[in-house]
């Protein structure tokens, strides 16, 4: 029997998964939507709407403690606890947001890539579940899981190649990778050396940096050229800043030494994201504006949305990009391919050849691994 705080859920509800969750992303995320989401509902005129959290990881006891330990936390958020004993179909169950922090970390001298071939497993088999748990037409999946590149290929592929009930539905618009820390740490870094260059930047404000491409190393494309900063950055601060967010998961893997990589930064960039998709789902926005990385074509091999034709020629037809997007309750609905032309030429003629080579390789991988499993 999953441990359920609150068991039935109220008609008018709106009900988050997390998959993962007992994990350093999956415990800080929980926590930071246990005790701040209820105050997206004050924003809506659906303030009678249910808010559940479902839990679910392989490790049972620690997914039990963290369920209880949240649980006391006075927030009108019901949690729940899911492991495989108690099957994770009652965790997916009317799921309206999936996300997805499951599986394993690098530790010091690894890359994203060989974590491969363990998290490619665990997406596959956790998107056989949400495939027949909930209901393609209409959940978002967030996918954290390194590496990003690859395994959202492998999220997409695997729905539509091996769950018939995916035909038309929609799904691979809804499938996104979440590569908002890229974006947390561009601001981050860029604000840190403006104070350093004797710049006093306002204290409730942050700048804006947009980030494209993919979430490893030099598929990392800051754009910094689109913050309003530029003519104060030197050509070594620019190129400092690009480097440190190209490798600033590299960083906390080094400084924990051993212990993992980003988990309270990415908790913080993952509820930012699921914040937005909570807005929309409540009605509190009838569209989100945000950068995830998705599958540029659709089940039919056609541009996803409007937008993506004009961009697959510019990113040497990379099939998938993280990229600006519009998104409704359908999914992606417009992708802003204007952003390339806004690129200077460095980030043009030289960052992206070398994200989308490398984009290509990822991508291949997990397409790869989804054919041989089928086969
Ligand atoms: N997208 C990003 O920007 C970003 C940032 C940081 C970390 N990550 C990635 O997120 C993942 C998780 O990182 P973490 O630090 O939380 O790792 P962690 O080891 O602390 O937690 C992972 C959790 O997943 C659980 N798990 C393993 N297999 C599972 C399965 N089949 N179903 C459900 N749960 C399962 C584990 O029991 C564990 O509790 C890693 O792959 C990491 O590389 C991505
Ligand atoms: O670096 C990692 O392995 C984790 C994450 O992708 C990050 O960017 O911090």
């Amino acid at each position: 029997m999953p441990h359920s705080v609150t068991p039935s859920i109220e008609q008018d509800s709106l009900k988050i998964a997390v998959l993962g969750a007992a994990g350093g992303i999956g415990q800080s995320l929980s926590l930071l939507l246990k005790a701040q989401l209820q105050y997206q509902l004050k924003e809506s005129n659906r303030t009678a709407t249910h808010i559940h959290l479902a839990l679910y990881d392989v490790n049972q006891e620690a997914i039990n403690g963290v369920t209880a330990d949240l649980s006391h936390i006075d927030t009108p958020i019901s949690v729940s606890s899911h492991s495989p004993a108690g099957g994770i179909q009652n965790c997916l169950n009317n799921a309206s947001i999936v996300v997805i922090p499951a599986g394993v970390p690098r530790k010091p001298g690894m890359t994203r890539d060989d974590l491969f071939n363990v998290n490619a497993g665990i997406i596959s088999q956790l998107g056989d579940s949400i495939a027949e748990c909930c209901d393609l037409s209409k959940v978002f999946v967030l996918v954290i899981s390194n590496p990003v590149n690859s395994l959202v290929p492998v999220m997409v592929s695997n729905i539509l190649k091996n769950h018939p009930q995916s035909r038309n539905s929609g799904i691979e618009r809804r499938i996104m990778g979440v590569t908002k820390l890229d974006i947390v740490r561009a601001s981050t870094f860029l604000r840190e050396i403006n104070i350093e260059s004797g710049l006093t930047p306002r204290v409730n404000s942050m700048p804006d940096v947009p980030v494209i491409g993919g979430h490893s190393g030099e598929t990392i494309i800051p754009l910094f050229s689109q913050s309003n900063f530029l003519s104060r950055l030197n050509a070594d601060q620019l190129k400092y800043l690009i480097h440190r967010v190209q490798y600033g998961g590299d960083e906390v893997v080094k400084a924990k030494n051993g212990k993992g990589s980003a988990t309270l930064s990415m908790a913080h960039a993952g509820y930012k994201c699921v914040v937005q998709f909570f807005s929309l789902l409540l009605g509190n926005i009838d569209q989100i504006h945000g950068t995830y990385y998705v599958s540029l074509k659709d089940a039919n091999n056609t541009p996803v949305a409007p937008g993506a034709d004009q961009l697959l020629p510019l990113v040497n037809e990379s099939a998938y990009f993280a990229v600006p997007l519009t998104i409704t309750t359908k999914g992606v609905s417009y992708v802003d391919y204007d952003i390339v032309s806004r690129m200077n030429d460095m980030e043009r003629k030289e960052m992206l050849p070398i994200c989308t080579s490398q984009l290509k390789k990822n991508i291949d991988k997990g397409l790869e691994f989804v054919a041989s499993r089928t086969a």
